[in-house]
């Protein structure tokens, strides 16, 4: 078949990966890596949502309000933290982590790796075959000899509310990349982006009203969201749960936003920020020519293949699955694909049994999330409510961190609490959850104990060092064990 006109034909590379976030860039590496030929086609900045507007800038701004904030638990450091943050440092920090929004670092990392870059729009043409269109109108017509690997991420969800658009709001975009701090600021959402804005803006100097129709951050224990919503009302933040917001108007456009919500009141702010969740960016890939449906999340095995394509060709990885909209766990379904990808491409068996090396097993049992918040919020695993839905034999333990004399020497009186959902079967952990100041790089710890499936008795065998915030470990375990201990009262 001849091209269409104004379509270049290339020859084919082995692997064609749609999107160079940082997922996209995990199986290119991995495919390359086996030897396989790879072409990454990227319509905006290498490097993804992840290194522009989400993760990266979100905490490199987050950091110097956090890092305030563990300074004053400190009793004499306490006094050395005077006036407000440099938001002009602050910001300019930011710059320096988002390279001035300029991706040739990235571009080169692609090239060093081998993979050949295609700038513009990718869309499917029908199996194993990628249209590639330029901002300048022109296309390009790829061909896969194995795989297509789609990791096209995901983009802000907006609801439906009369007056959105004249509102003109804030997205994560506008959240991440703005340089000037607004006097008002109303977030609505109470999940990843909403709290980490709230925080971020209201430590920045806006005075930030939240806006949640439920509970804050509410995929982790309940109590991991009344922390944070306490830290945020400590810091200024006007915490409203069970509002939504009706309609918006903003009649003139550099004028404040009024929210109407729906107890009726209405609340004036200078920018509104969505934070309502995402949507796949497939509604535009050319879905419908493989017989899928445009703008839908992508379902897939454990290796990352889509259910419903015949041939083992297409793969779909990071945000646009849904199973965890999260860079780290996307990176390693990248890995995993791309390794697959290899195995399949060379016609080597597959391990694709619970915990091989080609299955994603983590993402139903293990996955990790920290919430940059203040207290940071912290959780892997099930929760006792997920656990106990899902039939296991459960017992909680419950700890606030204060019983740990390291977390004290840490932050003074230090505001944290953490919990084990223990599997009384088979003596292993199915979820923990940390909330308090630098809990993030406890997590690990606590991933290793799931994911590995570390007995009980084996982990107190695990020593904190002294005296860390890690200790908590000691006394969590310590507090288990001794209720293992007592005889229970004989019933009645
Ligand atoms: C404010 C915010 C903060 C976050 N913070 C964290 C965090 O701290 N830790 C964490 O783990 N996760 C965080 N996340 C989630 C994280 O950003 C995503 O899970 C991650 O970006 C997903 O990576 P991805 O590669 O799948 O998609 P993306 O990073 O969105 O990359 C997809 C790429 O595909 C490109 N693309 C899309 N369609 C096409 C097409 N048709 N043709 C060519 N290219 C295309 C896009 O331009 C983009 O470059 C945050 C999200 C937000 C919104
Ligand atoms: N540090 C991190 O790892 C981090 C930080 C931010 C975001 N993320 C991830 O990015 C993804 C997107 O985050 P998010 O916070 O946008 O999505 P989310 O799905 O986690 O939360 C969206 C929230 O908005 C609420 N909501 C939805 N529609 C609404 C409406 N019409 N009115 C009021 N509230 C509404 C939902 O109830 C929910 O609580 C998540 O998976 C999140 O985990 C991760």
């Amino acid at each position: 078949m001849s091209a269409p006109h104004g379509t270049q034909e290339r020859p084919a590379y082995d692997v064609i990966v749609l999107g160079a976030g940082p997922v996209g860039q995990n199986v290119a590496d991995h495919a390359r890596a086996a030897g396989l030929s790879v072409a990454v086609v990227e319509r905006e900045l290498v490097g993804g949502e992840c290194s522009y507007w989400a993760c990266v800038p979100s905490k490199a701004l987050l950091r110097p309000v956090i890092a305030v904030a563990d300074a004053r638990r400190v009793d004499g450091a306490r006094q050395a933290v005077t006036g407000r943050l440099d938001t002009d440092g602050v910001f300019s920090r930011r710059n320096r982590y988002v390279s001035d929004w300029d991706d040739s670092g990235q571009v080169q990392w692609v090239k060093s790796i081998g993979a050949d870059l295609f700038r513009g729009h990718g869309r499917l043409d029908g199996p194993r075959r990628v249209t590639v269109t330029r901002d300048d109108g022109s296309r390009q017509s790829l061909t896969a000899r194995h795989a297509v690997a789609v990791a096209t991420g995901s983009l802000p969800n907006l609801p439906d509310v009369p007056g959105i658009e004249e509102a003109r709001p804030w997205t994560n975009r506008q959240g991440t990349d703005s340089s000037t701090v607004p006097a008002r600021l109303a977030v609505i959402g109470g999940g990843g982006v909403g709290v980490e804005m709230a925080t971020l803006w209201q430590g920045l100097g806006s005075r930030v009203t939240l806006l949640a129709r439920r509970r804050l951050i509410p995929r982790l224990e309940p109590f991991a969201g009344e922390l944070v919503a306490e830290g945020l009302t400590a810091a200024g933040v006007d915490v409203r749960i069970g509002v939504q917001v009706t309609a918006l108007r903003r009649p003139d456009p550099k004028g404040p936003v009024t929210l109407t919500l729906d107890d009726g009141s209405e609340l004036e702010t200078d920018e509104v920020l969505f934070a309502t969740g995402r949507t796949p960016a497939t509604g535009d890939i050319g879905l419908d020519t493989v017989g899928l449906t445009p703008g839908s999340w992508l379902d897939v095995d454990t290796t990352c293949l889509v259910e419903g394509v015949d041939g083992d060709w297409l793969y779909a990885l990071g945000d646009v699955n849904h199973r965890a909209l999260l860079t780290h766990q996307g990176k390693y379904q990248g890995r995993t694909a791309g390794d697959a990808i290899a195995a399949r491409a060379a016609g080597r068996p597959l391990d694709d049994s619970p915990w091989g090396d080609h299955a994603t097993t983590a993402d139903q049992h293990a996955v990790p999330q920290v919430f940059f918040t203040d207290p940071e919020a912290a959780a892997v695993g099930l929760t006792a409510e997920q656990a106990a839905d899902a039939g296991h034999r459960i017992k909680t333990v419950d700890l606030d961190f204060n019983a740990a004399q390291g977390a004290n020497l840490y932050a003074d009186g230090y505001p944290g609490h953490a919990r084990l959902v223990i599997d009384l079967d088979r003596d292993i952990l199915l979820g923990v959850t940390f909330v308090g100041p630098a809990v993030s790089e406890l997590l690990h710890s606590a991933t290793i104990a799931v994911a590995g499936e570390v007995p009980l008795k084996r982990l107190r065998h695990a020593i904190a060092p002294f005296p860390t915030v890690s200790e908590i470990w000691h006394f969590l375990l310590a507090a288990y064990q001794r209720e293992q201990e007592t005889p229970r009262a004989a019933p009645a």
